[in-house]
């Protein structure tokens, strides 16, 4: 049930060292995603923003600092159910279907020994079945992930995510590997579930004209520090255009 009131993400204090090194590579007094928001995440290459979405997913360990998914306060280093990510390279599972790299998705409703067996029943074949509906790759169902292009594996990867029932999707540059017309129907697909279910979308871009055509608003990262996070459209004149960042 979405709770426009209640921000999807909440950042404090974030701070990211990676263990081993003495830089620190993220440093976030404040963030706050709303719920049901498309934000785009801009940025040079090294800013962070990598890092950014992989702490707000667990997968990387937060310096300290504390993060809250629909208002829950998230241990360091852990995964929430509620979050699910989209890489730009898939990170599907070759030689294996592509219901079956769905049903992966799953997995974050199991426990014990169902889960450690990757045991799935009916209703977790429905749903899956159900995803790949939504993100128009049924037909391929029964395929071998190999068989299918770049656009069509971010579909799947897609698909995995509502198949978790995730509120919220971090894609970390989804569409980096995909020539224009894919990576515009890819962002499409997002836009669509973003709008269509009130998923809230984070995605790391490089481009700005998909930022532009898709994202309501843009955070701007500069060496691991947040520089801007205002809506995309009319951008006030009070403020320094957000694309300068690349400057
Ligand atoms: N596993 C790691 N160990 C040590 N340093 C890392 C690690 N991953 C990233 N970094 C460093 O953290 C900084 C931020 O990297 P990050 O990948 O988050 O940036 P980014 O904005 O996503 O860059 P890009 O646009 O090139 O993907 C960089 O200086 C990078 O070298």
């Amino acid at each position: 049930m979405m709770n426009p009131a209640q921000p999807a993400l909440d950042v404090q204090n974030l701070q990211v060292r990676y263990p081993g090194t003495k830089q620190v590579v993220l440093d976030i007094a404040q963030l706050t995603i709303k719920e049901g928001s498309f934000t785009g995440i801009v940025g040079p290459s090294g800013a962070g923003k990598s890092t950014l979405l992989r702490s707000l997913n667990g997968l990387v360990r937060p310096t300290r600092g504390q993060i809250r998914i629909n208002g829950h306060p998230v241990p360091p280093g852990t995964t929430p159910q509620q979050v699910s990510m989209v890489f730009q390279g898939f990170n599907l599972m070759p030689r294996m279907s592509v219901l079956s790299n769905v049903l992966v998705g799953r997995l974050s409703h199991k426990r014990g020994l169902t889960k450690l067996m990757g045991r799935f029943d009916a209703r977790d074949r429905d749903i899956s079945l159900r995803a790949l509906s939504q993100v128009g790759m049924l037909r391929y169902a029964y395929r071998d992930i190999r068989d299918l292009s770049g656009g069509q594996k971010q579909r799947v990867a897609i698909a995995r995510c509502l198949a978790q029932a995730a509120s919220i999707i971090l894609a970390d540059e989804p569409v980096a590997s995909l020539d224009p017309l894919n990576a515009r129907n890819v962002m499409s697909l997002l836009r669509d579930l973003n709008l269509e279910y009130g998923i809230t979308v984070v995605v790391n871009l490089h481009q700005t004209d998909l930022v532009e055509s898709y994202c309501d608003s843009v955070v701007g990262l500069s060496a691991g520090q947040m520089k801007f996070h205002q809506p995309t459209g009319a951008t006030p004149k009070s403020t320094p255009d957000w694309k300068q960042i690349y400057a």
